[in-house]
């Protein structure tokens, strides 16, 4: 009788009457998105879909799981109708998520989906400006982190193995990219705690300063230069940066740039969030004159591959490579980050480390007694207390002194990883050999007229030793005359 009296029209038409009156006292209102706006994907839907997905797990008792395309992650997402609490500076906001069943399942050319899913936002009146001026972009800008965490990190390379023309690979991209799987995190990372902690805040204080950069006037960019000895961890390091903020790596092998403008494009084609890896700059490139360029023999470091008789010779410059990281082209692009490695800091050019362009100098050292325990906790899982005072203590005593990087802690305690005991009597052998040796080189050193300084001193020897390219050769023999003149 309702229905004949009551047609669906007027019944309808009443029924918003009805929202309408109570809408006008209420202190709510609602916005609604849905997931196809007309006939395209809204992204603010996708955005607060994942949003929630990191807000929803503490509190809903109903979730959906989802594991994106080139992901290994899993996310949490909102059930169907179900809702859920937020808040954003203080202002409270209720989340639904409604899904309908959809009245007429195509458009002539395209498939819509069966269901119709939405999300409806509840607000208090008077919150509405601060809903729509800043919360929405706080989803938006969140959302693109979780998605960017959920997502595998990628290694990209320029170096095509001699192959490409032009720096172009077969597709014509300059970069190419494999998953990044490397498990070193600041946690596993061998340093000194306080240098670790402030690299981490440095890092994290980088990646919340937009609004600073933008106020200061300065690209959005952050140089570190790690430097030390071989296998101290400056790879580690960046693998560990890479793994703490969820950016790419571009891993640029210069030997592979022909030129300045293709070191250009190659910037070009970097995106935001990624950290831009120079390793061992003294051996990529000539560092001491702006003008002069890579492949002039007198000037050229190394030859690997470089001013070939084809005339296809590196023309980078050093200038070239400030411009890399501080001219205008470096700011096309944001929050990037550019690490420079180096075994010999000594050799780099001033200009490329002033502030601006290296803002962190970050020394790797020898392993040191904090730097040992973490070792020893990554390798044997000791913990602080299980191994004896005595046994600590005799460490401390020696790993400064022995000069030992760790890789090669490392290298001793892999090999003994199965029995620790025996792990650690090693370790403290090596180390306690080491120091020995190197309190006699230091000896020998300081003697006038001894075997390896007979007639130069020491200082202008160890200079010479440096620029040698058989540097560390040189430190072998060295090592070898030292346990000669023990014997
Ligand atoms: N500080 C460290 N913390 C943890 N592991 C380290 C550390 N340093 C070195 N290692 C171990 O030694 C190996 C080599 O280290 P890594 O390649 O990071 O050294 P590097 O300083 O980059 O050496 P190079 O200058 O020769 O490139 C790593 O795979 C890692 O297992």
């Amino acid at each position: 009788l309702m229905n004949s009296v009551f047609p669906p029209e007027l019944r309808y038409a009443s029924l918003k009457l009805v929202n309408r009156f109570f809408q006008l006292f209420s202190s709510f209102c609602y916005f609604d998105i849905t997931e196809i706006d007309g006939v395209n994907t809204n992204e603010l839907y996708n955005a607060v879909q994942l949003y929630l997905s990191s807000s929803s797990v503490s509190s809903s008792t109903r979730l959906s799981l989802t594991r994106a395309l080139n992901s290994s992650s899993i996310t949490f997402g909102l059930s169907t109708n179900d809702s859920i609490v937020d808040t954003f500076n203080s202002a409270t906001v209720l989340w639904e998520h409604v899904v309908t069943q959809r009245q007429s399942q195509t458009f002539a050319w395209r498939p819509m989906p069966e269901e119709k899913r939405g999300f409806t936002l509840r607000i208090k009146k008077r919150d509405k400006s601060l809903i729509l001026d800043s919360y929405l972009d706080h989803i938006v800008d969140k959302a693109e982190e979780i998605r960017r965490r959920n997502q595998d990190r990628l290694l990209y390379t320029n170096s095509r193995g001699g192959g490409g023309g032009g720096g172009l690979d077969s597709r014509g991209l300059p970069w190419e990219s494999v998953p990044f799987k490397h498990p070193s995190t600041f946690e596993t990372l061998a340093m000194d705690p306080v240098k670790k902690r402030e690299i981490m805040e440095d890092l994290k204080d980088f990646t919340e300063c937009r609004s600073f950069y933008q106020r200061t006037g300065r690209a959005w960019k952050r140089g570190y230069l790690l430097h030390g000895p071989p296998g101290t961890g400056k790879s580690s390091m960046i693998a560990a940066m890479a793994n703490y903020l969820g950016y790419d790596i571009y891993d640029l092998e210069l030997t592979e740039v022909k030129s300045n403008s293709e070191l250009r494009k190659l910037l070009m084609k970097t995106s935001s969030k990624s950290i831009i890896v120079i390793e061992d700059i003294d051996c990529s490139i000539n560092l001491t004159n702006r003008g002069k360029k890579f492949n002039e023999p007198e000037m050229a470091l190394t030859g690997s591959g470089l001013g070939d008789e084809s005339g296809n010779g590196n023309t980078i410059t050093l200038s070239g490579l400030l411009n890399f990281t501080d001219g205008l082209w470096s700011c096309c692009g944001s929050e990037r980050i550019f690490v420079f490695t180096t075994n010999h800091i000594e050799k780099l050019d001033p200009a490329l480390l002033r502030s601006g362009r290296m803002d962190m100098h970050v020394y790797m050292s020898y392993c040191t007694f904090p730097s040992l325990k973490i070792l020893l906790r990554n390798y044997l899982g000791y913990e602080e207390g299980d191994l004896s005072d005595v046994v600590l203590r005799e460490l401390e005593g020696v790993v400064e002194k022995a000069e030992i990087t760790p890789a090669d802690v490392s290298e001793v305690l892999i090999k003994n990883r199965r029995d620790k005991e025996r792990a650690v009597r090693e370790l403290l052998e090596d180390l306690k050999r080491r120091a020995e040796r190197n309190e006699k080189k230091g000896k020998l050193r300081g003697q006038n007229g001894s075997v390896t300084v007979a007639d130069d001193d020491v200082e202008e020897q160890e200079k010479r030793a440096l620029d040698s390219p058989y540097a560390e050769e040189e430190e072998e023999i060295e090592d070898n005359i030292c346990k000669i003149s023990e014997d």
